[in-house]
């Protein structure tokens, strides 16, 4: 079995220091960093990803969540596009160097993106999870559905615990991407240790 992709996606509520730390120490165990900070300024991303070089994370490991400036300026592997980011053909055509993610909440925006060349799709939210308050979530089946409707991985999001990492595994999905469960974990190396483990078996 090809082992599951395992995706962490920042707060955008720790310091930047503090969030360089944590993944210092656990991008052993980790595919991808995505740097989704909503707030912060250009400059203040690509300074994030000086920090996190610092401490050794693989630029290759890094993905950037909506700046396309950002993620060309700063080398890492690629970005994640939201629905308010540029269209995916559009960022494959014009900066073929970068992978490109695109969050989809769909068959529909799955195969969609698809189309357009991204690389993979985010799919979510599948569980109830406090980081998408109020919003009902897909649910197991629907991403079940995605994940036949297109030939790209599909990576499952949204309250995603080392638990039912399984299940989503089962429903097709290619990995995981987590985002409470291991940075407001009281010991982030242990909980990306269990998520690691889960997604191995
Ligand atoms: C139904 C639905 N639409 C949009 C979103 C949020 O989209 P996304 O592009 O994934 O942006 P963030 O999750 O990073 O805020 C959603 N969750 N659900
Ligand atoms: C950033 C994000 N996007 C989602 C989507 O469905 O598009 S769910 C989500 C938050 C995931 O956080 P947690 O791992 O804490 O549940
Ligand atoms: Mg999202």
């Amino acid at each position: 079995m090809k082992t599951k992709k395992l995706h962490i996606i920042s707060t955008g509520k720790q310091k930047p220091e503090q969030l360089a730390e944590i993944i210092g120490v656990i991008h052993p165990y980790i595919d991808f960093i995505h740097l989704r900070e909503k707030t912060k300024r250009a400059k203040e991303v690509y300074e994030m990803v000086e920090l996190l070089a610092d401490k050794k994370v693989p630029l290759s490991k890094i993905m950037i969540n909506d700046r396309v400036d950002v993620a060309c300026a700063s080398n890492v592997k690629g970005v994640q596009l939201a629905y308010h980011s540029l269209p995916v053909e559009i960022v494959k055509r014009e900066f073929m160097d970068l992978t490109v993610g695109c969050s989809v909440h769909s068959i529909e925006e799955a195969q969609i993106a698809e189309q357009q060349g991204a690389d993979y799709v985010i799919f979510g939210h599948v569980y109830s999870t406090q980081s998408k308050p109020g919003l009902i979530p897909k649910g197991i089946e629907q991403l079940w559905s995605v994940s036949e409707s297109v030939s790209i991985p599909v990576i499952a999001i949204g309250g995603i615990t080392p638990t039912n990492s399984r299940e989503v595994i089962e429903a097709g999905a290619q990995g995981v991407a987590v985002m409470s469960g291991i940075l407001e974990a009281e010991d982030p190396l242990e909980a990306v240790k269990q998520y690691r483990s889960y997604l191995s078996e």
